[in-house]
C-alpha cells in the first residue's frame, strides 16, 4: 500500500456518523481505490471515528483521517489531513482550533503525517458551508485566487474544490488545475457515476467518492474501474 498520496487517484470518504454494513464496507476496501478518508462534518466522534478506523483496519489500503474536530482525534491512522477553510467566514475554520490543538499538542506531533489541504467549499448547501459559514459566491477568478493562494502563497500539498453533495463545475476544477503547480488537486462532490468519475477525474488528480457509498453501493464501487487503469 502507497501512503505517498500525489499517485492517488481515486479515494473513497467514509463517513463515522453514517452506518455501513460490513459487507458494504469490505467491498469499498477491496475496490482497488487507493485510499480511504474517514471524514465528516457533523456528528463526528471519538467513538464513531474509532469504530470505523478498527474496521477498516481488517483490510490492506490507507486510511486517513480528515480532522474536523479537536475530540476526534484518533491515533493509528496513517496519514492526518487537516482542512483549512480558505473561504471559511468565521476565522476558527482557518487557524483558529488549529492554533489551539498546536498550542496544546504541537510539540507532540508527528508532523510527517500531518497534511494540511487548502479547502474552498463551494456549494452553499452543504453542512460544511453551514458550519464555516463559508463565501461559496465565488467567480472563476475568486476561485483561482483561492488555488493560487493554497499552491504558490502557502505552498500547501493540497488544494481540494468542495461541492459535497452536488456535482460541480468541471470547468473550473481544469483552470485551476492549470493555474496549481506544486499542490494536488482534490475535487469531491456528487460523483455517483462512473461517468461522473471519469469527468471529474480528467480535470483533477485526486477525485473523492462520498455520499453515493451510501445511496447507491454498486454506482459507488464502479467509479473505481472508470478512473483507474488495470494492468
Ligand atoms: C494522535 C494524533 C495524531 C494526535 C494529533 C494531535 C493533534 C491535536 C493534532 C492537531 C493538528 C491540527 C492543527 C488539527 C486541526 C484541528 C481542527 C479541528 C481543525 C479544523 C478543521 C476544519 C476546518 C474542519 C471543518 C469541517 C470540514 C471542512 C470538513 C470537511 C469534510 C466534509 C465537507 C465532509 C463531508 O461532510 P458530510 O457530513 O458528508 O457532509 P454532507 O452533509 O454535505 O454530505
Ligand atoms: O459526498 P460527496 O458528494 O460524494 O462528496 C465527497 C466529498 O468531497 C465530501 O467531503
Ligand atoms: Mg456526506
Amino acid at each position: 500500500m502507497s501512503l505517498q498520496i500525489r499517485g492517488w487517484k481515486h479515494v473513497f470518504k467514509l463517513d463515522p456518523a453514517r452506518s455501513l454494513h460490513d459487507d458494504a464496507l469490505e467491498r469499498v476496501c477491496l475496490s482497488g481505490t487507493d485510499a480511504i478518508i474517514v471524514g465528516g462534518s457533523s456528528d463526528i466522534s471519538y467513538d464513531n471515528t474509532v469504530d470505523l478506523l478498527s474496521r477498516i483496519r481488517r483490510y490492506e489500503l490507507p486510511c486517513v483521517l480528515e480532522i474536523s474536530t479537536t475530540e476526534a482525534i484518533v491515533p493509528g491512522f496513517d496519514l492526518y489531513f487537516i482542512p483549512v477553510v480558505l473561504n471559511a467566514g468565521n476565522t476558527e475554520w482557518i487557524t483558529g482550533q488549529h492554533q489551539r490543538a498546536l498550542r496544546d499538542y504541537g510539540s507532540l506531533l508527528r508532523w510527517e503525517q500531518m497534511i494540511p489541504e487548502g479547502y474552498v467549499i463551494l456549494n452553499e448547501n452543504c453542512t460544511a458551508a453551514a458550519l464555516t459559514e463559508a463565501d461559496c459566491n465565488l467567480t472563476e477568478q475568486d476561485i483561482m485566487a483561492y488555488a493560487r493562494m493554497a499552491d504558490k502563497l502557502f505552498r500547501m500539498p493540497i488544494f481540494y474544490m468542495e461541492y459535497s453533495g452536488v456535482f460541480g463545475n468541471m470547468e473550473w476544477v481544469q483552470q485551476a488545475a492549470k493555474v496549481i503547480q506544486g499542490a494536488q488537486l482534490f475535487y469531491g462532490g456528487g460523483i455517483d457515476s462512473p461517468e461522473k468519475a471519469l469527468q471529474a477525474s480528467a480535470a483533477a488528480d485526486t477525485i473523492v467518492v462520498g455520499n453515493v457509498v451510501y445511496d447507491n453501493l454498486e454506482q459507488a464501487i464502479a467509479t473505481v474501474a472508470a478512473v483507474k487503469v488495470t494492468l
